[in-house]
């Protein structure tokens, strides 16, 4: 299912080095120092931490409780100190598969960002074993938010918008810090509550200071910004900008108020619903909105167009989200629900 990939079909490629114009790609000066100063931090921060990782076996000084979850580069298990009896969660990456760098990288970004309310705190504590990492984090027990997407359907309307709240100050979050997330997708957002009152972001392996050359390698899913499709405008690659993360979080709104994803790919010629979106943003005519849009308000549609700009210089921000709160984003919610998913639209958001 497209909210299974993720868009690390990206190869990162490295950051630009020097502020020379040429290099800059469409990043200003300011957008590139925030980028560098970020990349900065987050090495001196990497090598604070190689000095002191523990050497230890995770179960010397953890008690293993039940596997939390299991992505492509480790798995999440529930444990708790063998000491002091505190539940963590506990990611395991496999040195095979891992290097120490990659290691320390995600460790050290998600330390750094890990202060907002909304996304998952790490504990600050590296274990270096024989044949693994580790790093601990406040575990989040209620499942990943793709298990609360209703297919066809999405989430109440109420829900969806805490959700759109929560995300966008997290993402937010990111951005100030000089750095863009590039992975959003369902599977990424942890859920606190059985109501999903809360949610808080977690996985950090793909986020990277704004400015970073990177090309996509494999094929686009919904959530990939149409920028990353199109030819690199430098040999190396695209420099990243937080557009990247506010076209995901317009997919993901979309797929939370429809159960559907608006498309599979950003692709004019080769995806249907991405096309019959372009054009109705092109006409703006009523009678030519696509069907995966039927149900939503025209406060929707404004949000959601905005984020979803295919240009990433007039995309809306991240934040502009808190200036939808609160007003209607289905025009019924409850029995109109089912309405809102009756056409054929794209892949099923839950599927
Ligand atoms: N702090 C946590 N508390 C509870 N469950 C968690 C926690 N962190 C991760 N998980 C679960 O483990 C799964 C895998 O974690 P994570 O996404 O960090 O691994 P990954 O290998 O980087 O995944 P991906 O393949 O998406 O890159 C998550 O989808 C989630 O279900």
């Amino acid at each position: 299912m497209p909210g299974k990939q993720s868009q690390e079909a990206q190869v990162d490629v490295g950051a630009t080095e020097d502020g020379a114009p040429e290099a800059l790609g469409s990043l200003t000066e300011e957008e590139l120092r925030q980028g560098q100063e970020a990349a900065l931090a987050l090495e001196d921060m990497m090598a604070l931490s190689a000095q002191t990782l523990v050497q230890a076996e995770v179960d010397e000084l953890y008690q293993g409780v039940r596997p939390l979850g299991q992505g492509r580069f480790g798995r999440v298990l529930l444990v708790t100190h063998r000491q002091k009896g505190t539940p963590m969660a506990l990611k395991q990456l496999p040195k095979a598969s891992t290097s120490l760098r990659g290691f320390l990288y995600e460790f050290c970004v998600g330390l750094s960002l890990g202060t907002h309310s909304a996304i998952v705190a790490s504990y600050g504590i590296g274990i270096e074993s024989a044949d693994s990492y580790s790093f601990l984090t406040e575990p989040i027990l209620h499942g990943d938010l793709i298990a609360f997407i209703q297919p066809k359907v999405g989430l109440p309307q109420a829900a969806a918008q805490r959700c759109a709240a929560q995300l966008a100050s997290a993402l937010g979050h990111v951005h100030a810090r000089g750095l863009v997330y590039r992975d959003l997708k369902p599977e990424n957002v942890l859920v606190c509550d059985p109501a999903c009152q809360r949610v808080k972001l977690t996985d950090f392996g793909h986020t990277r200071p704004r400015g970073t050359l990177l090309r996509l390698a494999g094929p686009p899913i919904p959530y990939t910004a149409p920028e990353l499709c199109a030819p690199p405008p430098l040999p190396a690659g695209l420099p990243i900008q937080p557009a990247l993360d506010a076209w995901a979080l317009g997919v993901l709104l979309f797929c939370l108020l429809t159960g559907y994803f608006p498309w599979d790919q950003p692709l004019e010629e080769a995806d249907p619903f991405y096309g019959d979106f372009l054009s109705w943003q092109a006409s703006g005519e009523p009678q030519d909105r696509p069907q995966p849009w039927f149900g939503l308000t025209p406060v929707a549609d404004a949000l959601l167009w905005g984020l979803l700009d295919p240009h990433p210089r007039k995309r809306q921000p991240v934040s502009s989200v808190r200036g939808y709160l609160g007003r209607p984003w289905r025009e019924q919610e409850g029995a109109g629900e089912e309405a809102v998913c009756g056409g054929e639209g794209g892949g099923n958001a839950a599927d």
